[in-house]
Parts: structure tokens; sequence; C-alpha cells
């Protein structure tokens, strides 16, 4: 199962974890190992001051009991809060490591493999226990300053007291199994967990809220979120009942131990062979072992979810390490192409999926051409776009750019020279400066730049719509924001393309599906127009996914995909005359607006 512990040493993950908690505050990490340290002391003291009042050394003991408590509070109160800010910075910088990593990993690999998406999901909900680790292993300091103190003071007793911490072992060595039980109810309870996130995404997302609504599915809902979470509830009792038993049976145990330790002292106590404050010191130093096992017990429970934790990190770099391995800092890309981009025998498979999406594809995008894909739905064009962005690597073949392999050339590199629009954008809810902008980063603040590229994804109406023109608010949840139809964010996607004015490929995948036809033709012509002007200097290639066939046959150059293969290529003409796919596809389309 994915959300188990991944397969990585648990050394490496030992080391990754102690780099993490150190890394986040080294100074404060130091001040709180030596502020914990000197709490535990003074309080494993506490029960020598106690004896010693009883024994008739009032002034000793007084004075040392007060400095105790007071040492105690103290220093508590100074390492919590110490220890507090520990925590954040560990928190945030789990998030900013995470959120580094995921930018940097070239590929979409870790987005879409289950496997990966699963140690992700889990490492985003468990990542926190890195910031535990730190204040654990400091917990565990004080703790082993308690032990040996305690030991101290009660062999000054008698020796024989020392076997007391043993009936404590087995609450410790039983409490991995405990925790054990914990994973597997998480894990038993994690596909309900996840049908319940859904539910409740259903009801809270405009679109789902708006079929909810439409076809009467409240109380279905409801219902299937109430048997959800008897499924999650009935799956932790029933290990929560384990638990429980098992952690009683250890409890019991210890008992037994204390019992006897406080009837030996009181035995000899009565006999003579020892003191009242000899009894007293040890009823408080047995309370304390208890206190130490299940300390340690917690720390121990602690430590091995850090340690989950951190095998997770391990195995997402190890993935984005592999993405990278390929890389080699001699395959650069041309400033201009002049042979073009070159699919040579290229398949590609999804993770876990049973057939390729594509299938040994051969093909030449030429330089200076512009391109239109067709083809049915699930044929394999989103791919082949995806494949050219880099954003996956061919399962078996090449793909070069001018003979350059484009898997050795860095990713970062390639998609500097590139520029895209896809049908699923992202919604960036900034000002719309930015959200256009963005598609070219260094020209980000340069209004006149922003303009051209609205202007060249037709937009330029919806710029003078907008309440402050570049500098108007997206997004209705920020303060003052507005938001937009489907067409005009696909617009403002758009143009976020169209910033890059000179890209060596321009991949437009139904870019412009939410926009009337009329409009993705006239945006097509202009892109065109644009190329032809580029055909000279770059040789750019702009390639296009479309549906409308009357955008489609503008194109240089027709690639029509079917079922995962390239089946047909050519010119408008060629491909009419041929009577194949394509042919029968444009009748088809072209008899449906008659
Ligand atoms: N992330 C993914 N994981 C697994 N399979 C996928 C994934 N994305 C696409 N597929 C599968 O790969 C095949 C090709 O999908 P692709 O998105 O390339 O088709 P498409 O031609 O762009 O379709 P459409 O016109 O509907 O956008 C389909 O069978 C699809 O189910």
């Amino acid at each position: 199962m994915p959300e188990t512990r991944p397969p990585v040493s648990r050394y490496r993950a030992a080391r990754t974890m102690l780099s993490f908690a150190w890394a986040a505050d080294r100074r404060r990490t130091i001040l709180s190992f030596g502020l914990l340290g000197l709490e535990a002391l003074a309080g494993s003291v506490f029960a020598l001051w106690l004896k010693l009042l009883l024994d008739g050394q009032l002034g000793l003991g007084a004075v040392g009991m007060a400095a105790s408590i007071g040492g105690v509070a103290a220093l508590s109160y100074t390492g919590s809060r110490v220890q507090a800010t520990l925590q954040d910075r560990a928190k945030h910088l789990v998030q900013l490591r995470m959120l580094d990593l995921m930018g940097r990993t070239p590929t979409l690999e870790i987005h879409e493999d289950p496997r990966h998406l699963a140690q992700l999901e889990a490492f985003r909900l468990e990542g926190h226990a890195f910031a535990n680790v730190f204040p654990s292993l400091i917990q565990a300091f004080a703790t082993v300053v308690r032990i040996v103190t305690t030991s101290l003071l009660l062999v000054s007793v008698h020796p024989l007291l020392l076997a007391l911490p043993l009936f404590g072992a087995p609450m410790l060595l039983l409490s991995p199994m405990t925790s054990g039980l914990f994973y597997v109810g998480v894990l038993r309870a994690s596909v309900p967990q996840r049908r319940s996130e859904h539910l409740l995404e259903l009801t809270a997302t405009p679109g789902g809220a708006k079929e909810v609504r439409l076809f009467r599915l409240r109380a279905e809902l409801l219902a299937r979120f109430h048997a959800t979470h008897r499924e999650i509830r009935h799956i932790h009792h029933s290990m929560q009942v384990r638990a429980g038993l098992i952690g009683l049976a250890a409890r019991v145990l210890f008992l037994v131990g204390y019992v006897a330790a406080i009837a030996f002292v009181v035995d000899r106590a009565v006999r003579g062979e020892a003191t009242v404050g000899d009894a007293a010191l040890t009823a408080v130093l047995a309370g304390q072992v208890l206190g130490l096992v299940t300390g340690s017990a917690e720390v121990l429970q602690t430590g091995l979810k850090a340690l989950v934790a951190a095998s997770r990190w391990v195995y997402l770099h190890d993935v984005f390490t592999r993405a990278r391995e390929r890389i080699d800092p001699r395959a650069v890309v041309p400033s201009r192409l002049t042979e073009g981009i070159r699919f040579e025998g290229v398949s590609y498979r999804y993770p876990l999926a049973g057939s390729d999406a594509l299938h040994e594809v051969d093909l030449l995008l030429p330089a200076g051409a512009t391109v239109a894909v067709v083809g049915d739905n699930g044929a394999g064009k989103s791919t082949l776009v995806k494949l050219l962005a880099g954003m996956y690597l061919p399962t078996s073949g090449r793909l070069t750019v001018d003979g350059v392999d484009l898997a050795e050339v860095d990713p970062d590199h390639w998609r500097l020279r590139l520029s895209a629009g896809f049908q699923d954008h992202a919604r960036f809810e900034f000002v719309v400066r930015e959200t256009v902008g963005i598609g070219d980063l260094p020209s980000v603040d340069d209004a006149d730049t922003v303009a051209g590229a609205l202007g060249r994804a037709g937009a330029v109406d919806l710029l003078q719509s907008l309440p402050d023109g570049l500098n108007t608010q997206l997004g209705t949840a920020w303060d003052g924001g507005v938001d937009l139809s489907g067409g005009q964010w696909q617009k403002l996607a758009l143009a976020r393309a169209m910033m890059r004015t000179s890209p060596l490929l321009l991949l437009l995948d139904e870019p412009t599906a939410a926009l009337d036809a009329d409009t993705e033709h006239q945006l097509f012509d202009h892109w065109t127009a644009a190329a032809r002007q580029l055909q000279q200097s770059t040789g750019a290639i702009t390639l296009l996914v479309s549906h409308r066939f009357s955008t489609v046959r503008m194109a240089d150059l027709i690639v029509v995909v079917d079922s995962s293969r390239v089946v047909e290529v050519g010119t408008h003409a060629e491909l009419m005359a041929r009577g194949g796919l394509y042919a029968e596809l444009f009748e088809l389309q072209a008899r449906s607006y008659r």
C-alpha cells in the first residue's frame, strides 16, 4: 500500500530527520537542550529535599525545595516558549522545502503517479512531525537526566529498588506496537477519509454546489457522509480498544512493582532499617518512574512518526533526483531552429496505465511551421503537448530539438525558450498585471508589455471592462477582488502565453475552447501571421490543438492523432485529397454547420 513507510533506509531517513530539525534553528535548539536538562535536574532532586525535610534537616530541605520549585517553574516557562518558536520554525522549514522541491521537480511525475501522490499527500499531512524531532530529542535527553538522578536516589535508599524501572519496561517496549495499531487504523481509514473529503469538496466548490442543488443531492450526500464517518469511527474504535488493552496490561504489571517497592521500604522502616524520609522518597520516586516510562514511550512514538515523515521526504527527493539524472550540461538548445523538433519512435505510458497514451510516434515539426493537432477525445493530443513541454520524458524513443535530445536538456533552460497556454489553465488570483505578467517574470512590472500580451490574446475589451484596469484584483475571496467568466479567465491565460514575444516553441492546447469559433479563428490568423514573421529570425514553431477545423485548416501542417498513434500528417489540401480520417472528420463538422 502506498501510504505505508516508503522503502528507504532508516539511516538515510534518520540523517534527513536530524538535518531538517537542526537547520530549522540551531541557536534555539542548543538553548532548549540546556534549559530542559536543568529543568530535569531541578525536578529530579525535589524528592531528595522532601526526604531531608522529613528526616529533620529542615533548613537545607526547605531552601532546596524552594530552589527546586522556583527553578522548575522558571526553566519550564522559558523552555516552553523557546520550544514553541522552535516548532514554528521547523514547520515553516518543512513547508518551504516542500514548495521548493515541488517547484524544482522538472516533470509532472510526482503529481501524476498514484504511488508518489500517496507519499506526497501523507507527507503533507504528517510532515509537521519533523517539527517535533528536536523537542522530542530534547525531551529524551531530559528523560535520561531524570532516569539517572532518579536511579541514583533509589540506590541511595536500597540497590534492590533499581528493579522498579524494570516493571515499567513492558510499557515502553509495547508502545511501538500500540502506535503500530494507530498506523494500521489511519491506513484503513484513509479510503473513507478521502471519500469524506471528496463529499465535502463537492458541496464547497462552486461547480459541485451548483449540481448538488440542481439534482437535489443534499440528503443523498448527507447520508453518504454519515455512513463514511461511521466507517471511520468503527475502524479507529476497534484499533483503540486493542491498543488500550495492551496498555492496560502493561500498567497493571507496573502497579505490581510499584506496590512491592513501597511495601519493601515500609517493611524496612518498621524494622528500623530505613527512615520515614526513605519511605516518602521511594513513594515519590516510584511515581516519577511511571511518569518517566510513559514520557519515554511518547518520545519514542514521536520519534517514529518523524522517522516515517523523513522516509517520505527521502522518497520524494529521490524521485526528484532521478528526474534530473538524465540532464547533460553540454546539451544546449540552439538559439534558433533550423531543422525543427523531431519525434523518433516516441512512446509514452502514464504510470500504472495498461497501455501507451502515445505509441511509437515518428514526426517532424519543421522549423518555422504553424502546426495543428487534431483527434478525438483521449486520442493523445495533450500528452504530445506535455512531452514537448518537457513535462514527461518519453517512456521510449527520443524527442530532439535540431538534433539535441530534449531528455538531456535542463528543463528549466528549455522552458525559457517556450511558451504555452492550456485549456486547464491555472487561475492566479493576483492583480491582472501580475496574473498575465508572470508569463515572463522579468517583464512582470512592465505595463506596456502586459498590455501588448493582452492585445495578442484578444483581451483588450476585457481589460477595458475591469474597474482598475491592470491593477484590478482577481478573485472574490480577496478585498475588492472581482471574478471573471470561464472565457475571460481563459483569455488571461492566453495573454500569459503571449508574454514571451519570441519563444522557439509556442504550445496552445485548446486555449481557446471557451471562446467562440470566430474569436479563435481571428486569434490563430493573427498568430500565424506573427509566426511567419518570426520564421526568418528564430525558426519558431507554433503548435495548436483544436477541435475546430475552420482554424485547423489554416495551419502549415496538420497532425491527426487517433488511438495513441499519429495516423496522418500533411496540409489541409493534402489530407482532404487523401480522403482519410481528417477528411472524414472535416466533412462531419462542415455538414453540421450547413
Ligand atoms: N495523468 C494521467 N494518468 C493516466 N492516464 C492519463 C493521464 N492523462 C491522460 N491519460 C490517458 O491518456 C490518454 C490520452 O490522453 P490525452 O489527454 O493526451 O488525450 P487528448 O487527445 O488530449 O484528449 P482531449 O481531446 O479529451 O483533451 C487517454 O486515454 C487518457 O485517459
